[in-house]
């Protein structure tokens, strides 16, 4: 049976992204499915994309060290050869050196043969050439030395150095540029997160429970654990602890009648489920049809009977909950996901600051439209997986002026033990460096009258 090879398959799914902006995991899972790519190389080719996109900047910059033309300048396979041959010198101790150089020259004579020989002396040049790599002077150009250090496009290091300073932030650029932690939620309407623990060890994965959220389990490998017998019973759901705070901060009880206006593919929703003891009403609901599926999906396989979707776009009003008084609502608002960065690392090369702008204004949309829907008494949750703070706080702080109805309060003492997840207005916040998940903000609501 005929085989591909994992260096050339990642070349053409980093073509694909950088021409079609498509999306890595889509293309890898693809690919794979194919059943071309054996063994050990299945592990290098995904290994070879995330890697690439995740250091494409500081990739780019070694090659601008050892090359008379600018990385920019360089035709568009040109580049990406170099990406691909300097990640594995570089980055992958898995690879010599020398078959870095040799792979990566090979697929260029095949698919870019005239510039063979100037890759070929780029790779050699800067392979021995390394310890005199040059980055720009932290304290001088702290914004560009992030960027080129740690890949990261440099209006997002220069927001960071303001949010964070020059040690933390370089901390929080080392951790967003590694593979982040693969973490699934117990489903506790079947299961304990200690039995899940033994089960799982039993079936040889090896694991340990999440430091903050009750039901979290961290594994240790990120396989095919949708290919588990676990994962069909129903006992378990991927999802970072993160986002398995924010259902906790919502405090949803049984009998409660919940909109989660922003739904698929469902995480939260059926957390939200299983806190209610699957007892009550949520109306799950997104401005993607398509997307509601998945939900209904994970519903299914979870055993919970207490969601109901609909399509609605939540920043204007809607029929189907015309209706209903809600005790909880859940925001989970569509956002630029910079807290998510190192999960999709080619996003971060699409966005633009203006992008965070625009989308603060359909976030406060969202809030705006479904204030009316909460009973007096009631909780909003409003949710980004963002840093930033034009997505978070000033929207809050924008609703809350309009809104004097609604009051912010303070996590901390409702939630000691997440105190220290807790940002000095009494938000939460975590931060892949310091916390171990995702980049998360939650702010919790109050209607007071
Ligand atoms: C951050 S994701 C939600 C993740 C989900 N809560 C979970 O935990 O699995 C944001 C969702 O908002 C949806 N969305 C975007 N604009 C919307 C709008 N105007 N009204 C309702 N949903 C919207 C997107 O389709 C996307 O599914």
């Amino acid at each position: 049976m005929s085989t591909k090879n994992p260096r050339r398959a990642a070349f053409d799914i980093l073509l694909r992204i950088e021409k079609e902006r498509s999306f890595a995991d889509i293309l890898i899972d693809h690919e794979l499915s194919k059943e071309l790519i054996k063994g050990a190389d299945r592990g290098l080719l995904t290994e070879l994309v995330y890697g690439v996109l995740r250091r494409q900047a500081t990739l780019d910059h070694i090659v601008g060290q050892f090359s008379k033309q600018r990385p920019e300048k360089l035709e568009l396979y040109v580049r990406l050869l170099l990406r691909l041959g300097i990640y594995q010198a570089f980055f992958l101790d898995r690879v010599p050196v020398s078959a870095a150089v040799n792979e990566t020259v090979n697929l260029a004579k095949e698919l870019a043969p005239r510039a063979a020989g100037f890759i070929n002396a780029v790779l050699r040049s800067a392979d021995r050439g390394r310890d005199g790599i040059r980055y720009p002077d932290p304290a001088e150009q702290p914004a560009q030395y992030l960027a080129a250090r740690y890949s990261h496009p440099q209006w997002l290091t220069a927001q960071w150095l303001e949010q964070l300073g020059l040690e933390d932030a370089e901390a929080l650029a080392t951790a967003m540029a590694e593979p982040p932690p693969f973490t699934i939620r117990a489903n506790t309407l079947r299961i304990g997160r200690d039995q899940l623990m033994e089960r799982l060890g039993r079936d040889g994965i090896s694991c340990t429970p999440t430091a903050w959220s009750p039901d979290g389990i961290r594994l240790n490998h990120s396989g095919a654990v949708t290919r588990l017998a676990a994962f069909g019973e129903g006992l378990f759901t991927v999802q970072d602890e993160s986002s398995q705070l924010a259902p906790l901060f919502l405090t949803p009880g049984k009998g409660d009648q919940v909109l989660d206006a922003c739904a698929a593919p469902g995480g939260k929703t059926t957390q939200i489920a299983q806190l209610m003891a699957n007892e009550g009403d949520i109306y799950a609901c997104d401005v993607n049809q398509r997307k509601l599926r998945l939900i209904r999906e994970t519903c299914d396989r979870l055993g919970i009977r207490i969601v109901r979707t609909f399509t609605m776009d939540a920043s204007s009003p809607s029929n189907a909950i015309r209706e209903v008084k809600f005790d909880r609502i859940l925001v989970d608002a569509p956002c630029s996901g910079l807290g998510v960065i190192r999960r999709n690392p080619e996003g971060k090369w699409w966005k633009q600051p203006s992008d965070l702008e625009q989308l603060s204004v359909t976030q406060f949309a969202i809030l705006e439209n479904l204030a009316e829907y909460l009973k007096v008494g009631g909780t909003l949750l409003y949710a980004t997986c963002s840093t930033s703070v034009i997505e978070n706080e000033a929207v809050v702080d924008r609703f809350l002026v309009r809104h004097p109805e609604f009051e912010a309060e303070d996590l901390r003492p409702l939630f000691p033990q997440f105190a220290p997840l807790c940002t000095e207005r009494g938000y939460f916040r975590s931060w892949p460096h310091r916390d171990g998940m995702d980049g998360f903000f939650a702010a919790r609501l109050r209607k007071v009258e």
